[in-house]
Formats: C-alpha cells, structure tokens, sequence
C-alpha cells in the first residue's frame, strides 16, 4: 500500500528573504536529470517573507511557482508562522518534501519546527557553532578569526543549533571587509549546500 502522493516527485519548497543565490544554486542542481530519476524530487516553489526579494522574479522566470507571506502582515510570530505552513502545504499537501531555508531571515517558532518534524534545513554564514545569527562575517573579522565559512544543518527550535550535515572554510585574509568575506563564503554555500541536499535526499530523510 502506497502513501498518497508516493508516485509523485518529492516537493522541495525553498524559503528565501532577498537575493537568494543559494536558491538558485539549489533550482539549477535540481534540474539535472539525476534529481528528477535517483531522487525523484523537484523545487515545487519558492516562498519569501518580503514582497520585494529579488530571487521571486528569478524564480518566476524559470518556472518555478512562487508565493509572498509578508511577515509584516501578521500580528505575531506564530500568526506569520501559520501563514507560511498553510502555503507550504499548498505545494507540499502530503508533506512528503523538504522545506529550504535559503538566506530566510525569519526565526521559525516552536510549533511550525515541530510541524515539518526533522524536515527543515538551513544554510548559515559561519562555521557553526561558531557565531550563530546574524552579522557573522564582521563578528568573525571583529574577533580576529583566521578562517570563516559556512554551515548546511537541520533546522531546530533553538537557533543556527541544529545538527550540522556540511561545513566550507575560507580563510579571512588580511584587509577583508564583511562585504569581501560574505562574497568568499558566499562562493562555497552555493556547492555545499546542492551536496547537502542531495545527500539527504539519497538518504530518505
Ligand atoms: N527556529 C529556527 N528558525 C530559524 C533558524 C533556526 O536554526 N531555527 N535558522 C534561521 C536562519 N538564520 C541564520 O542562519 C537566521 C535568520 C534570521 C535571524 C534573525 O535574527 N531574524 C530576525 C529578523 C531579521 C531581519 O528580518 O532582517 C527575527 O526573526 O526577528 C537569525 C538567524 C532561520 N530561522
Ligand atoms: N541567517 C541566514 C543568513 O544569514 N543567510 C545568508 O544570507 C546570505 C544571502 O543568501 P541568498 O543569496 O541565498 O539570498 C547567504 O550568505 C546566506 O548564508
């Protein structure tokens, strides 16, 4: 006896707040043959907090269906968050896929983490647990660090903690500035993070 929806490819549905090149990066990767055939999977949408990021123009272009839930438009976290899970599911109605974090700058409540149960990821810019949220690149400048980088991990209820499933490490050079650190990082989030995910797919999670 099959689930409903197992024939069906599996959802990933992406998360972003602005540009979103790791969205891209991720949309590329999976049009390649080998997600459709090995992982059965296909971004089913990309879904913003901001009307105006640019990466839902991109999106649209390729084809991908896109949605806005303006967290500006809800009283409370938990408002926004229920919000956001109801337009998940309008794409991912089995919830069967994965749900992206891909430059997502919303923290996610409790109940909605607890929601998607383990099927959450992230890519933050740093080396976790070093440095988890926000301003990281001139905080890791600002303490003198010799190497940054970024972290692919499973999103909890506690922030930037979850369990790390990929790391890169770039050197922090000197007369960096967050701007060129962010520019170094950004380079590698965008081959570990297709890995990442490709992995988990591999893995049934
Ligand atoms: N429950 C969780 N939610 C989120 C996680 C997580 O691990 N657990 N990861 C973040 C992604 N992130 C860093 O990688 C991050 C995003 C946003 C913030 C933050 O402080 N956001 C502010 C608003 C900032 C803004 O709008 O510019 C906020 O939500 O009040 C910290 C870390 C995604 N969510
Ligand atoms: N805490 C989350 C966070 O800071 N994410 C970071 O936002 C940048 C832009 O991502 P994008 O180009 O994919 O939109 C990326 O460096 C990503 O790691």
């Amino acid at each position: 006896m099959t689930s409903a929806g197992a024939t069906s490819p599996r959802p990933l549905v992406i998360l972003i707040s602005g540009t979103g090149s790791n969205m891209q990066a991720i949309v590329r990767a999976a049009q390649q043959r080998r997600w459709r055939e090995r992982y059965r999977a296909e971004v089913a949408a990309v879904i913003s907090n901001r009307p105006d990021a640019k990466g839902l123009a991109w999106a649209a272009e390729q084809g991908v269906p896109t949605a806005v839930v303006d967290h500006q438009a809800y009283p409370s976290r938990e408002a926004f968050d229920d919000a956001l899970a109801q337009a998940i599911a309008r794409f991912d109605p089995h919830g069967r896929g994965l749900v992206i974090l891909a430059g997502f700058m919303r923290i996610l409540t409790p109940g909605f983490v607890q929601h998607h149960e383990g099927r959450i990821v992230n890519i933050h810019p740093s080396l976790l647990p070093a440095f988890p949220g926000l301003h990281t690149h001139r905080r890791a400048i600002e303490a003198g660090c010799r190497f940054a980088g970024a972290t692919v991990h499973l999103v909890t209820a506690e922030l930037d903690h979850g369990p790390i499933l990929e790391q890169a490490v770039v050197p922090i050079l000197p007369g960096d500035t967050p701007e060129t650190l962010a520019a170094r990082v950004l380079t590698q989030e965008h081959l570990i993070y297709p890995r990442a995910i490709e992995r988990l797919l591999g893995a049934g999670v």
